[in-house]
């Protein structure tokens, strides 16, 4: 089997601001096809390290390549729009040029479609993050980079999203890397974690992460509860009313 093609891949790659090491020598390479996601408490550089990924900060020391015309579709933390300025979705996704028939097909992938009209300011969270997704795909991109993509989306709207952004990357081929603080929902879609606190805490596949002693460490009770969510392996079975009946020998264990 070939080699996957490498779209970017940061080594040892620094950021630092005043007397601040935000993001220290991080490793870290996004293939096509794959999905990479980035998590790491509060303030622990993953905004930092991604918007130096994209040249959107400048870094300090170690080296980024970059696959040469890659084409990166970016779906930002925040977005900042002038609540007084009137902008329906139509207009806010023409305004990097693209025509009517491309949004049109962008809205509906992200099943959005009907949100054409509508103002951008009544948006509710989880349209605006379907809009937005909409937008990084009008660049036809070969990278999807996503900051935290379900935020303010309620419980099954953030699974429908991540299915959607699973969904994508096989469509379109292309790699994905997003930041996540969801860690059940996105493990299951995830090809590799990498986990950062200022530096590189682990990375690997989740069924690596997930028992790593410094993924354990910087997750605590979450990642223990998320590791029986991974791990589940039944050793019960459920009748048509949700009881559990643990009964090994009449149910053996299946993953
Ligand atoms: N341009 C900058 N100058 C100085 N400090 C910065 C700059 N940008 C970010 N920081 C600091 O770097 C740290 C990491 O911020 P960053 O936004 O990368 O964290 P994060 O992991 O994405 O956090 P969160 O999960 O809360 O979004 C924060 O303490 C932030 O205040």
């Amino acid at each position: 089997m070939s080699e996957p093609t490498t779209l970017l891949q940061a080594k040892q790659l620094s950021v630092i601001r005043g007397n601040r090491t935000l993001v220290d020598r991080a490793d870290l390479t996004v293939h096509a096809g794959e999905i990479v996601t980035l998590i790491g408490p509060n303030g622990a550089g993953k905004t930092t390290l991604v918007r130096a990924l994209l040249g959107l900060m400048s870094f300090n020391s170690g080296e980024l390549v970059q696959q040469p015309g890659l084409r990166i579709g970016y779906m930002p933390q925040k977005l900042h729009i002038d609540p007084s300025l009137p902008l329906t979705v139509k207009r806010f996704l023409a305004l990097g040029g693209s025509k009517l028939n491309a949004i049109t097909d962008a809205l509906s992938r992200t099943g959005a479609h009907h949100l054409l009209e509508q103002h951008l300011q009544a948006l509710s969270g989880g349209e605006t993050q379907r809009v937005l997704l909409a937008r990084a795909l009008l660049r036809n991109p070969q990278l999807l980079v996503l900051d935290e993509p379900v935020q303010g989306v309620d419980v099954a709207g953030q699974a429908a999203l991540y299915t959607l952004i699973n969904e994508l990357r096989h469509e379109l081929g292309c790699g994905v890397l997003l930041i996540s603080h969801d860690l059940h929902l996105v493990m299951a879609n995830t090809d590799t974690v990498v986990c950062l606190n200022g530096h590189v805490c682990c990375q690997g596949h989740p069924s690596q992460v997930t028992v790593d002693p410094a993924y354990l460490e910087l997750f605590g009770h979450r990642a223990e509860a998320h590791i029986a969510l991974y791990t589940h392996h039944h050793d019960h079975a459920h009748d048509e009313c949700g009881e559990l009946h643990h009964d090994h020998k009449d149910h053996p264990p299946h993953a």
